[in-house]
């Protein structure tokens, strides 16, 4: 059995050795004649999988070990009897981890007081719930849109576009009731003021990229953080110039969602060809390694949180790699932008780090709980 697979599958030959002969490209240079002869298709999202790349193939399965499918034309694969999967909710937690390190620290850059703000949520999955749900238990005002999940708990669209800080979780669609293709448009854009804040880590073309640098050129203090980039991985200069937070489409990028991702396909795969499962993540990463980190007086404690996150994960990093990559000619820029992505550090999830605390009955010990890091009593 041949598997034609992304270069940039983390684990790909643990999980996928013994299941069949593995050929890989770099996920952007696949073309049609890299997966002739192949039974298995597996891609990350930067590989657009339609009748070009497949066209005349014998590939009886496609899996993408991301959450996102917008690359992917199901009803091509559908068409053509071609097993699919995606791997749902893999690194929703590295999302959630991006956008808590970027409020700790736009509430620093920005001076803004977390405890006496509203975020909004655009889209309400997996990662946008969980965004919810943690900002929730460390106390903030949140509001959340979805017009396709149960109401009971939404807002409209128009509260939303009211809330001081928005983030945006939603899949990029062109069809449908709601599409989310410039959902973000100039209209749309005009109706936020200089106060507000606009996170993107959905995809790029939710926000019209050429609409939101004219508004940041009229509008400098508008807060932009970008992580998803509507041409990327050619990413607009100007713009990227003009955002408070711009990264390379690295929020998912914890090293446990991108290995989740991975596994969930293999599971999927095994399934699809009725094989055992023979491997886990487990077997390959270590489990949580013994970092720690101790907040022992009331001193300590009283930043404790905004610590812990920063020294985990720190967004602003991300954001001057990326800045440092903006020169040269457009080529070498594509360039940087995907090397900075293949070669991204093993960045670890929250909940793989100890955290000692003094008084684990305190508020400052439900918090860390909320953010998901192994609290301990010091
Ligand atoms: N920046 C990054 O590294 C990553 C980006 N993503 C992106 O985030 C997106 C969301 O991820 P999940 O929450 O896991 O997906 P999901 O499919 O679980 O949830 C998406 C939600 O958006 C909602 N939605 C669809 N159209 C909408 C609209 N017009 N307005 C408001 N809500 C709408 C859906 O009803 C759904 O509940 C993915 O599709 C992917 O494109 C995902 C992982 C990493
Ligand atoms: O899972 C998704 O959806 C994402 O956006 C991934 O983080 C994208 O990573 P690559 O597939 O572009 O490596």
């Amino acid at each position: 059995m041949k598997i034609v697979a992304d270069e940039n599958i983390p684990l790909l030959h643990n999980f996928f050795g013994d299941v069949g002969d593995i050929e890989t490209y770099p996920g952007r240079a696949l073309t049609n004649e890299c997966v002739m002869g192949a039974d298995i298709l597996l891609v990350r999202s930067v590989t657009q999988v339609n009748e070009t790349l497949l066209a005349g193939s014998n590939v009886k399965f496609v899996g993408t070990c991301t959450i996102g499918t917008d690359h992917i034309d199901t009803a091509y694969l559908q068409s053509k009897g071609i097993t699919f999967s995606s791997a749902p909710g893999c690194n929703a937690t590295s999302v959630v981890e991006y956008v808590i390190s970027t409020l700790s620290v736009l509430s620093e850059v920005r001076q803004i007081d977390l405890s006496d703000i509203t975020v909004g949520v655009v889209g309400c999955g997996n990662v946008g719930s969980r965004v919810v749900s943690t900002l929730k238990r460390l106390g903030l005002k949140v509001l959340a849109n979805d017009p396709l999940v149960d109401q009971t708990e939404m807002v409209s669209f128009e509260e939303i576009l009211k809330c001081d800080i928005i983030s945006l979780h939603t899949p990029l669609t062109k069809e449908g009731d709601y599409p989310t293709y410039h959902l973000f448009d100039e209209n749309t854009l005009a109706k936020l003021t200089e106060q507000q804040v606009l996170i993107n880590t959905g995809r790029g073309a939710v926000i019209d990229g050429e609409a939101l640098k004219q508004k940041l050129k009229k509008q400098p203090r508008f807060t932009a953080v970008l992580d998803v980039w509507e041409t990327e991985p050619n990413v607009d200069i100007e713009l990227a110039g003009l955002v408070t937070i711009g990264t390379p489409h690295i929020a998912g990028y914890s090293l446990d969602g991108k290995v989740k991702g991975t596994e969930m396909i293999y599971q999927a795969l095994c399934r699809h060809l009725g094989l055992p499962l023979r491997h886990q993540v487990a077997q390959f990463i270590p489990s949580p390694p013994l970092s720690r980190m101790h907040f022992t007086s009331e001193a300590e404690q009283a930043w404790s949180m905004h610590t812990a996150i920063r020294t985990v994960y720190d967004v602003r990093h991300d954001h001057y790699n990326l800045m440092n990559t903006l020169q040269g000619t457009e080529q070498q820029r594509v360039q940087a932008f995907d090397q900075l992505r293949k070669q991204y550090r093993p960045r670890r999830e929250f909940s793989t780090i100890k955290v000692f605390l003094k008084n684990t009955d305190s508020a400052m010990h439900s918090m860390f709980k909320a953010l998901g890091f192994n609290v301990k009593s010091a």
